[in-house]
């Protein structure tokens, strides 16, 4: 597979690093403005750094987009000439929809939409995918190609935003909150190195057991908390101090945000 990345900024070599891990390219493309930024890319045999997306397009056969929204329209714009019955055109863009990309090279292309996360770089994203209709025939690719670095999940596009606020924003999200637990850790007394060990691997451990087992988080839960027991006192106080609802409100936010900005 011949793989070009346009942007290769925080997600573009996020993913790059998960598709080279993978070994999920036989050749590819990086581009961006600043090359500097993608030193060490080089040591990879099969990889090219490029400031030339014209040279990306014409090299590779999955394009896979990654530069900030207002970038866009224009890059496309740029390489649509190149492009070929071949390609496959997958964005990673936040509210930049597939009519709008439509538009730019026609309905005929095969174009996906799809919303990673920066856990790609180590085979852990989860991705949310959707196609326009001649790119039906494709998203079976696509989705091979992201679930060798996590996990997929079709959807229809209008639930795009919420899955970018859930999934790519999530990764902060979650971030936070092992954040908060390790300064818990070391107000108990533990160092500050044990203490990210502790409240990280807790943190994968909840999400395996989840995965692996299907259960509710509550069925978890009841396993942990003993009667009259310090899970619950936690829990409880936790609540009452409104984690729950603080954690819902910022999803809301967050999807305000989103819809907002993708309004223009
Ligand atoms: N950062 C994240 O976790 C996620 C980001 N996204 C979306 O992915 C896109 C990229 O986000 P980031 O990586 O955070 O942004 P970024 O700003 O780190 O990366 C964009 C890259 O594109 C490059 N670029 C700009 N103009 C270019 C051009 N003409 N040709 C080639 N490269 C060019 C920039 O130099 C930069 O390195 C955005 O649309 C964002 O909404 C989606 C999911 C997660
Ligand atoms: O914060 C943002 O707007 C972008 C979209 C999801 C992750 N980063």
């Amino acid at each position: 597979m011949k793989i070009a990345i346009i942007g290769a900024g925080n997600l573009g070599v996020s993913i790059a690093t998960g598709i080279l891990h993978s070994g999920g390219a036989t050749s590819m493309y990086l581009t961006r403005r600043n090359l500097e930024a993608l030193k060490g890319f080089e040591e990879y045999g099969r990889v090219t750094l490029t400031r030339d997306n014209r040279e990306a397009v014409a090299g590779s056969d999955i394009l896979i987009f990654a530069v900030q929204p207002l970038h866009f329209a224009s890059i496309l714009e740029s390489v649509k000439d190149l492009l070929h019955d071949n390609h496959v055109l997958i964005s990673t863009i936040t509210g930049f929809s597939l009519s709008a990309m439509e538009a730019i090279v026609g309905p005929d292309r095969y174009l996906i939409r799809a919303m990673p996360n920066t856990a790609i770089a180590v085979g852990r994203s989860m991705t949310c995918l959707a196609s326009n209709e001649a790119g039906k025939k494709r998203v079976e690719l696509a989705a091979a190609i992201f679930n060798r670095m996590g996990h997929t999940l079709m959807i229809p596009e209008q639930q795009m935003q919420a899955a970018t606020v859930i999934c790519a924003s999530g990764i902060a999200f979650w971030m936070r909150l092992i954040r908060a637990t390790t300064q818990g850790a070391i107000q108990l007394g533990f160092d500050a190195k044990e203490a990210r060990e502790l409240a990280m691997h807790t943190c994968g451990g909840a999400a395996e057991l989840l995965i692996q087992s299907g259960h509710h988080p509550e069925e978890e839960i009841d396993r942990v908390t003993t009667p009259m027991g310090c899970t619950i006192e936690g829990l409880n106080e936790m609540e009452h101090q409104g984690l729950s609802s603080s954690l819902i409100k910022g999803i809301v936010a967050s999807y305000d945000k989103i819809t907002q900005i993708s309004k223009g």
